[in-house]
């Protein structure tokens, strides 16, 4: 059992004191709702910006970008693509922004891959799981859509 006062709150908690009670409460910076019980785990956000690469195949829901009108290449090629870009990108050999806008077949390319903000609900299920799961500044693993395969850089 941790002692109230000193070990360090979870991501986007504050403690609070009751001004008519004197009683610690913790308060969620995010949806501003407030508990009695001392938080184990992170708040979740409601809403993440983050910047994504897009390697696309041949099986993608719409296999085609601004790079290339009939993308041919297969799903493990693209998926080899989207690794290398990664470890370029984890060895700093590239910056995820160049790597980004040369080489992403979203059409958010043109932006360093970047998508804004957004909340939970609005991209596809496996894209919002993995952005959801990332802290800010990491950069996930390869995750696949029907779009392709992606990685994925949480910036908000
Ligand atoms: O899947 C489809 O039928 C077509 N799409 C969806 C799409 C098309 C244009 C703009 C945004 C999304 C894509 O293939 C696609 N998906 C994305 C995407 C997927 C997940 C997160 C963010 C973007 N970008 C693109 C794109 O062409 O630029």
């Amino acid at each position: 059992m941790s002692n109230d006062t000193e070990a360090p709150l979870p991501e986007g908690w504050e403690m609070r004191t009751s001004r008519s009670t004197g009683m610690t409460y913790f308060l969620n910076m995010y949806t501003k709702k407030s508990q009695w019980e001392r938080p184990e785990v992170p708040a979740e956000p409601g809403e993440v910006r983050c910047s994504h690469i897009l390697v696309k195949h041949s099986d993608s829901r719409r296999p085609s970008s601004w790079r290339e009108d009939h993308i041919k290449r297969t799903k493990e090629e693209a998926l080899d693509l989207i690794k290398n870009y990664r470890k370029q990108i984890v060895s700093n050999d590239a910056s995820f922004t160049d790597v980004a806008m040369k080489c992403s077949d979203c059409s958010s390319a043109k932006r360093g891959g970047d998508l804004g903000m957004f909340g939970r609900g609005q991209m596809q299920q496996a894209f919002e799981e993995e952005a959801f799961k990332l802290k800010v500044g990491q950069l996930s693993k390869p995750i696949e859509t029907e779009s392709g395969f992606h990685i994925i850089l949480r910036t908000v």
